[in-house]
C-alpha cells in the first residue's frame, strides 16, 4: 500500500508547491481534468503548506461518499476562512452535532406544503420581474439579472419573500454577499496556503467579518419581524420553521441565533454562483438548441393551454422540459467540484492510503460523463431521460453532505424555466457566437458572455 505522502502528482517546488501551476491556469477544473489524465483517479496537489488530495471516478465516489458517508462527511474546519472569517459558525464549515441540527432544520423547512405553495407564488412574481429586464429589440447580457434572481430564490426560502430589484434591503444583501463571496473563500485567500500571511492581512479579514456581522444584524431584524407576523400553523420559510422550534430545541447551541444566521449567509454564498451558473447554462443551451427550446414550449402550451402559469402540479406532465433541465445539469456541469472534505479515519483508494485529516477535493462531474454509465455521454440529448437513470447523475453531490438546497432547486429551476418559456422566445444576439467553451468562476462553470432578446410568444 502506498501512503498519503507518496501520492502521485505534479512536481512540487519548495515553498510554493504547485501554487504557480494552479494560479497560471485560467480554469482550475480543466487543470484537475488534465492532471487526472496524467496521474489517475487519485493524486495530490501541494498548495503552499496545504496538501490537497483529488479523487475522481464513479466507483470511488460511491464507496467513499455513500458507503463510508459518515467518515467522509466532514469539512476541514481548521482551514483559514473557516476559523478566522466564519468562526466555525453556520452549516458549510460545521461538523458533527452542529451540522446535523442545521441540516435537519433547513431540510425540514423545505418539506411543508405551505413552503412549496409560497415558493410557487413568489416565483411567479419573480419570473414576471426578471423578464422585464429583457427586451424584444435590445439584446441584454443576462448575468446581472440572474445573480439578483438567485438572491431572491434564497430570500424566498429563508424569509418567505422576494425583494423588488430596486429595494434597499436587496442592495444591502447584494453588496455584502458579493464582498464576502469575493474575499471570504478559502481558495481565494493566500492565508489558506501560507498561514503566516495572516499577520499582514488582519484588517482585510476584519472587513469581511464586518460584512458578515452586518448581515447577522439584518437577519436579526428579519427574525424579529417574523416573530410578530408568524402564523405558527403555516410556516413557509426557514425563519418561520426556526421560530416554530420548541424553546428547549432553540437552547441547543447548534441552533443558536448566531449559527442559524450564519447558515443563512452560507446559503446565499453557496447559491450565488452555483444557481446563477445553472440558470445561465440552461438558457445558453436553449439558445444553442432552438429545436429543443421549441419542443419545450410546445409541451408547455399543450399542458397549460398557454393561459395559466405553470404550477408544481404540472411537473409530472412536462417530461420533456424536466429532461432538458436534467440533461443540461448533466452535460454542462455548472458545479463540478464538491466543497473541501476531510475524513475522520484513514481510507484506501485504488491502493493508496489516504490518512485521516487529509483535505480532499472530489470531482463530481466524472460520473456524469462516464461512458460506462451513459451512452454517448458527450452528446446533448434530453431524450436519453425517457429511460430513468439512477447512477452517475450527481449535480448536487452525493451522500449525507449533499447540497442542502437540492429539494427546492429542482422545483425552482422547473418553475422559472417553464414560466419564462411559456411567454417568451429566447433569441441569441448572434447565433454564430455561442461557443461551447466554459469559463471557470472559481466555484462554477459559466458559458462565455452572451446577449439575448426575449420575444413575447402568442399562444
Ligand atoms: C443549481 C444550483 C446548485 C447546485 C448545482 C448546487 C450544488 C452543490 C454542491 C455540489 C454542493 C457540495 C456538496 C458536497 O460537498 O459534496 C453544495 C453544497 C451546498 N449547497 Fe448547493 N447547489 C446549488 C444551489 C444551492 C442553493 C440555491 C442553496 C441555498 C439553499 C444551496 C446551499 C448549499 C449549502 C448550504 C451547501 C453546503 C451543505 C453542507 O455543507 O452540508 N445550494 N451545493
Amino acid at each position: 500500500m502506498v501512503s498519503g505522502n507518496s501520492l502521485p502528482g505534479p512536481i512540487a517546488w519548495p515553498f510554493f508547491g504547485n501554487i504557480l501551476l494552479v494560479s497560471r491556469s485560467k480554469n482550475f477544473y480543466q487543470l484537475t481534468k488534465s492532471l487526472q489524465e496524467k496521474y489517475g483517479n487519485v493524486y495530490r496537489l501541494k498548495l503552499g503548506q496545504l496538501t490537497v488530495v483529488c479523487i475522481s471516478g464513479h466507483k470511488n465516489l460511491s464507496r467513499i461518499l455513500v458507503e463510508d458517508g459518515e467518515n467522509s462527511s466532514q469539512r476541514p474546519n481548521w482551514m483559514f476562512c473557516s476559523k478566522k472569517v466564519f468562526k466555525e459558525k453556520g452549516i458549510v464549515w460545521a461538523n458533527g452535532h452542529q451540522w446535523k441540527e442545521l441540516n435537519k432544520l433547513i431540510l425540514q423547512s423545505q418539506q411543508t406544503a405551505t413552503f412549496q405553495q409560497n415558493m410557487q407564488q413568489e416565483l411567479t412574481q419573480e419570473v414576471n420581474e426578471l423578464c422585464k429586464c429583457f427586451s424584444p429589440d435590445n439584446a441584454t447580457d443576462p448575468l446581472d439579472c440572474f445573480y439578483d434572481s438567485t438572491l431572491n430564490v434564497v430570500s424566498i426560502m429563508v424569509f418567505g419573500k422576494r425583494f423588488q430589484y430596486n429595494d434597499l434591503e436587496l442592495n444591502t444583501l447584494r453588496s455584502s454577499i458579493k464582498y464576502i463571496f469575493k474575499n471570504g473563500q478559502s481558495l481565494g485567500r493566500k492565508e489558506t496556503f501560507f498561514s503566516w500571511l495572516a499577520l499582514f492581512t488582519k484588517s482585510q479579514v476584519n472587513e469581511v467579518v464586518g460584512e458578515i456581522d452586518k448581515l447577522h444584524g439584518f437577519m436579526k431584524q428579519k427574525l424579529e419581524n417574523h416573530a410578530m407576523e408568524n402564523n405558527k400553523k403555516l410556516p413557509h420559510d426557514l425563519l418561520a420553521a426556526y421560530l416554530n422550534l420548541s424553546e428547549s430545541e432553540r437552547k441547543d447551541r447548534a441552533l443558536s441565533e448566531e449559527n442559524v444566521f450564519q447558515a443563512i449567509v452560507d446559503m446565499y454564498i453557496a447559491a450565488y454562483d452555483t444557481y446563477t451558473a445553472t440558470m445561465i447554462m440552461i438558457v445558453f443551451y436553449l439558445l444553442k438548441y432552438p429545436d429543443v427550446q421549441r419542443k419545450c414550449r410546445e409541451e408547455i402550451h399543450k399542458v397549460c393551454k398557454g393561459k395559466r402559469p405553470v404550477t408544481i402540479d404540472d411537473k409530472d406532465k412536462l417530461c420533456y422540459v424536466e429532461s432538458t433541465i436534467k440533461e443540461v445539469l448533466r452535460i454542462a456541469k455548472p458545479v463540478v467540484l464538491a466543497i473541501y472534505r476531510t475524513i475522520e479515519r484513514s481510507i484506501t483508494v485504488e491502493g493508496y492510503n489516504i490518512p485521516a485529516k487529509s483535505i480532499i477535493l472530489f470531482d463530481l462531474n466524472d460520473p456524469q460523463i462516464d461512458p460506462t454509465l451513459w451512452d454517448n455521454p458527450d452528446v446533448f440529448d434530453p431524450d436519453r431521460w425517457t429511460n430513468p437513470h439512477k447512477n452517475g447523475y450527481i449535480p448536487f453531490g452525493l451522500g449525507p453532505r449533499r447540497c442542502v438546497g437540492a429539494p427546492t432547486i429542482d422545483l425552482t429551476l422547473f418553475l422559472m424555466i417553464t414560466n419564462i418559456l411559456q411567454k417568451f422566445e429566447l433569441v441569441p444576439e448572434d447565433e454564430k457566437n455561442l461557443p461551447m467553451e466554459k469559463e471557470w468562476s472559481g466555484i462554477a462553470l459559466f458559458p462565455k458572455p452572451f446577449k439575448m432578446f426575449m420575444k413575447p410568444v402568442d399562444y
